[in-house]
């Protein structure tokens, strides 16, 4: 986690400057526990997540918005829908 946490101060710009993450994986993979982690906050008590979570974190003074994925084989189509986001967002840019 922290070497996630130093690549990601690495590439930040500016004190200000927000950061979109999505967390992908597997069930059971510890997604979630990684986002409470770095929110400070308890993480004896993580349920399976159905769907998805966003929270927006600070963390290191950086302001982190994730998304965390549910990795249950019956929600996995959840992660295709931010690629599916970035491929549009390509297309868009590239057409204009
Ligand atoms: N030993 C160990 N266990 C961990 C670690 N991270 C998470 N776990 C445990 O692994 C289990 C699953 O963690 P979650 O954070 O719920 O995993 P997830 O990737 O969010 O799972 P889904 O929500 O089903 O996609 C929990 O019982 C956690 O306590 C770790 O670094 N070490
Ligand atoms: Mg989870």
């Amino acid at each position: 986690m922290l070497g996630l946490l130093s690549v990601i101060q690495r590439l930040k710009g500016s004190p200000e400057q927000e950061l979109r993450i999505v967390l992908l994986g597997l069930d059971n993979a510890g997604k979630t526990t990684l986002l409470k982690r770095l929110a400070s906050e308890e993480v004896s008590t993580i349920t399976p997540t159905q769907g998805f979570n966003i929270k927006s974190v600070q963390s290191h003074g950086l302001k982190l918005n994730v998304w965390d994925i549910g990795g249950q084989r019956s929600i996995r189509w959840l992660e295709d829908l931010p690629r599916a986001l970035f491929n549009t967002v390509g297309k868009w840019r590239n057409s204009s």
